[in-house]
């Protein structure tokens, strides 16, 4: 829609022909944005090379979990010379890759320092009525993420550079943790006090990790980082944080992802956060207890307790193994 409203004409790849004829014959995405009319120079294809033929911009936005799939499929397709973006928020499941590195082993005719990360608090149902909304685009290139922010700038969608790749997607992944999280505390019926505080700890810890594997630690005070949690923490759009009230609310991590029917990055990004977290060593709290949560059938409120009840710690780590900073 940002890139139609820019005077694109654009062409939705669909898996389904069904969805995809519906949508070209109705104007509407009935099964994922049912009450907005798309721009009249959308058109859907169920067919891949139909989709990319002749384009100029190419935006992966598929699951994680199906991001090097559709990236391999791409292979034939694409002659790397196209600006290549994705918008996807996760790791690789088996592998713990980011999205950039994934994308990069599956098309070799892109060179890698060009390739796009799109992040940052964008909920498609608020992008599509064009409330405004500002992102970040992530390159090693400059001229790479200068392109994208050429492509995608609007007066409703104001998109930013940043040349932190690692650090975007990262602190993109993470964040949905943080999000069931908070989802997890409203369901128990804790109040805001509660909320900010897993903000607040969920982006140490967070940046912890990114920075671990390379990240700049501005990037986490970002859109990327405090942007995207605030927005994943709050919103009603979120189906991270509304995964995460209904566990708190006593459901079955099952029950909620079927009744979902829509992609919950957090749930695998939680599984990914504990190994990751191992392989760099760093303490991850949070994520820790989510995990007990979510694969363990440890009970919420137990978890709760746990976290409440850790030894006493310094707020910055670092700081205090330094403890440079007491006078
Ligand atoms: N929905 C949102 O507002 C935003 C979503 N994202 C990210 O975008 C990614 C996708 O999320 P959504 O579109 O919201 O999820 P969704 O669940 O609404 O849609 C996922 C789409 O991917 C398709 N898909 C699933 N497996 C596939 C495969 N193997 N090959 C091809 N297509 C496949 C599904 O058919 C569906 O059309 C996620 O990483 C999410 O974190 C990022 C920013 C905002
Ligand atoms: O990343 C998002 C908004 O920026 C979407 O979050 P959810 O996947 O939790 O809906």
């Amino acid at each position: 829609s940002v890139l139609a409203a820019n005077g694109h004409r654009v062409s939705l790849w669909s898996r389904s022909r069904e969805q995809a004829e519906e949508i070209n014959r109705e104007r509407v995405n009935k099964r994922y944005l049912p009450n907005v009319r798309l721009h009249e120079s959308i058109r859907a294809t169920d067919s891949l090379a139909e989709a990319v033929e002749g384009a100029g911009f190419v935006l992966l936005v598929a699951p994680s979990s199906a991001m090097r799939e559709v990236a391999s499929r791409l292979k034939p397709l694409l002659t790397g010379d196209e600006c290549l973006v994705h918008a996807t928020k996760g790791f690789e499941p088996e592998t713990l890759k980011r999205m950039t590195d994934v994308i990069a082993e599956e098309l070799p005719q892109f060179d890698p320092r060009r390739l796009v990360a799109l992040s940052g608090p964008s909920h498609a149902e608020e992008v599509i009525v064009r409330c405004p909304t500002t992102v970040v685009v992530a390159s090693r290139s400059r001229q790479a993420a200068e392109e994208a922010q050429d492509w995608l700038i609007n007066s409703t969608f104001r998109v930013y550079t940043n040349p932190d790749v690692v650090g975007v997607e990262v602190a993109g992944a993470l964040k949905n943790i943080i999000a069931l999280g908070a989802g997890l505390s409203d369901g128990l019926g804790f109040g805001d006090n509660a909320k900010a505080a897993l903000l607040t700890r969920g982006l140490a810890e967070i940046s912890r990790l990114g920075q671990a594997m390379g990240a700049q630690p501005q990037t986490f005070a970002g859109l990327a980082g405090v942007g995207d949690l605030v927005v994943t923490c709050t919103s009603r759009h979120s189906r991270n944080w509304r995964a995460g009230y209904g566990i708190g609310q006593g459901k079955k991590l099952d029950d909620v992802l079927s009744e979902m029917n829509m992609v919950v990055e957090g749930v695998k990004t939680t599984r990914a956060a504990k190994s990751l977290a191992a392989r760099y060593g760093v303490h991850m709290p949070i994520a820790e207890q989510l995990y007990e949560v979510l694969f363990n059938g440890k009970p919420p409120k137990a978890a709760v307790e746990d976290l409440m009840g850790r030894g006493r710690t310094h707020e910055m780590e670092e700081v205090a193994r330094s403890s440079g900073s007491w006078s």
